[in-house]
């Protein structure tokens, strides 16, 4: 009985801020500006044109202020409760994620920085048989698919090291910059494999950068080959399986390459194209019903972050209401004070707290966790329900077999996966790494004449979505949005 009540109490909840101090010196500035333009109009007749322009500045002050102060005036936080979720979910029954990380270029954005990103994500607190990490590589860099095949050689070790000592910081370069960390822990063992921990991500660290140098960072041989002919703009697709997940007692994710195809002459939209591909690809090969994505220049700070947003997006409200569960950015080695506003520390805690309090925060453009199944089109008002068995559907319309290849391209693996997904059909997901089907779905080509990059949700405003065509972000107004702090 008890354990019953347990499991239907929710996963998480709205925490309510008081702040009734800024409240009132929020209202106070609003009543100066109130008087200041009541100034300006009645003394009109003795003031000259730059007193009307200033009028007009003050105006346009006095309205965004007015919006600011909405926005931020009932501002909330989100408590999740992992024990709950835990007594809900075994870990057999938890939800297979697949983890996209984009990179574009190798110098602006060194290999060592994806590789950190990757291991952070490879290191989670989470069953490793229902991970999946992508890398997108738009730079279709020898040095980046190198630096992934080390890292993947490094994570054997990294990954169990993690586990075992429960490490909170799983990005091996911030974590070895802290010595303190050393000596946070007093197993016998730890300080001798902290030691050889640390030299064996050294090694890692030289060989990148010792390949860096090379005009050919490595031998162009057996996995390598296939980088001999290409440019970064001109190349045909490369998917690479680096590491296979092999089942419930293996310890390591699966962790798949990706270089979409680039031709001179096609747009290639940015990472938003990337994101496509992405979302194309790892639906064809594990196609699982939440996506995580990162910038390359990200890393995950709390090991167990997938089951704080599954707490939302598995709670019982959150399975009607929310779309996407996403996390704020926060800066390292930043300076003191931040006078420039680089860290963008006002950002989210003002207004992503106020827009958490009103309907729901924005989508930021990375760390945030998507619901798939809102990806492809479910958009209920109320509910996010699925679609019948053997009928693709989308905004509450159901499709035949042939709108829905209209609609997601024409690969019939793919619009298999995605009518899966519809439906709701978790248990027989596609598990096929195949590589032939997948870079067919990454071709250049692929989206013409389908609603990628446009239609499926008719609010495109932010981000990615109308500069850079992202099929993803259109999802803005229907739902309500969680933000994990
Ligand atoms: O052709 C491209 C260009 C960029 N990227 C990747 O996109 C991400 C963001 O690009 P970046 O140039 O770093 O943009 P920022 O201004 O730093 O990024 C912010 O703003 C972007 C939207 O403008 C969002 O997509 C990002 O998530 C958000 O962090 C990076 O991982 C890039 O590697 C690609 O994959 N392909
Ligand atoms: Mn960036």
């Amino acid at each position: 009985m008890v354990m019953e009540n347990k499991t239907s109490l929710p996963l998480y909840e709205k925490i309510w801020v008081k702040h009734t101090f800024s409240r009132v010196m929020d209202s106070f500035t609003l009543l100066l500006l109130f008087l200041l333009l009541a100034y300006r109009v009645s003394s009109y007749n003795n003031h000259n044109f730059s007193c009307f322009v200033a009028f007009l500045c003050e105006s346009w002050f006095t309205i965004t202020w007015i919006t600011t102060m909405s926005t931020k005036w009932t501002p909330a936080h989100t408590k999740t409760f992992l024990d709950r979720l835990l007594l809900r979910v075994s870990d057999s029954e938890l939800p297979a994620l697949d983890m996209f990380v984009t990179t574009a270029d190798p110098v602006l954005e060194p290999p060592i920085i994806t590789v950190n990103t990757v291991l952070s994500l490879l290191a989670l607190d989470y069953p490793a048989n229902k991970l999946a990490c992508y890398v997108s590589d738009d730079g279709c860099s020898t040095l980046t698919f190198y630096a992934l095949v080390e890292a993947a050689k490094f994570a054997e070790i990294w990954v169990p090291f993690c586990k075992k000592y429960n490490v909170q910081c799983r990005a091996p370069f911030r974590y070895f910059c802290d010595e303190a960390m050393a000596n946070n822990n007093d197993l016998p063992q730890f300080k001798h494999d902290w030691l050889k921990m640390k030299e064996e991500y050294e090694q890692l660290s030289s060989k990148i950068e010792n390949a860096a140098q090379k005009s050919i960072p490595c031998q162009l041989m057996g996995e390598f080959a296939v980088f001999s002919q290409t440019q970064a703009r001109n190349h045909p697709t490369i998917i690479r399986v680096i590491r296979e997940n092999k089942g419930i007692s293996d310890v390591m994710p699966h962790i798949i390459y990706i270089s979409r195809e680039k031709r001179p002459k096609q747009p290639h939209h940015h990472k938003a194209g990337a994101m496509n591909v992405l979302t194309r690809v790892s639906g064809l090969m594990t196609n699982a019903p939440f996506m995580l994505n990162l910038d390359c220049d990200m890393y995950v700070n709390n090991s167990k972050i997938v089951l704080h947003a599954l707490c939302i997006l598995l709670d019982s409200k959150g399975e009607k209401e929310v779309a996407f569960a996403q996390c704020p950015q926060r800066f390292y080695d930043a300076v003191k004070d931040d006078a420039y506003g680089n860290q963008l520390v006002a950002l989210p805690m003002y207004i992503g707290s106020g827009f958490a309090g009103l309907q729901g925060i924005i989508y930021a453009g990375t760390n945030c966790f998507h619901r798939r199944k809102v990806m492809y089109g479910l958009s209920p008002p109320n509910e996010i329900q699925n679609a019948k068995k053997g009928q693709g559907f989308t905004n509450g319309t159901f499709l035949s077999e042939k709108e829905t290849m209209q609609k997601f391209g024409t690969s019939k693996g793919f619009v298999e996966s995605a009518t899966h997904i519809l439906e709701g059909i978790t248990s027989d997901l596609h598990k096929s790494l195949d590589l032939e089907a997948a870079s067919k779905v990454a071709s250049c080509d692929y989206e013409y004449n389908t609603a990628w990059g446009k239609q499926v949700w008719e609010i495109g405003l932010i981000f990615e979505s109308k500069t850079t065509n992202w099929f993803l972000s259109y999802y803005i107004k229907i739902f309500q949005n969680n933000f994990l702090s």
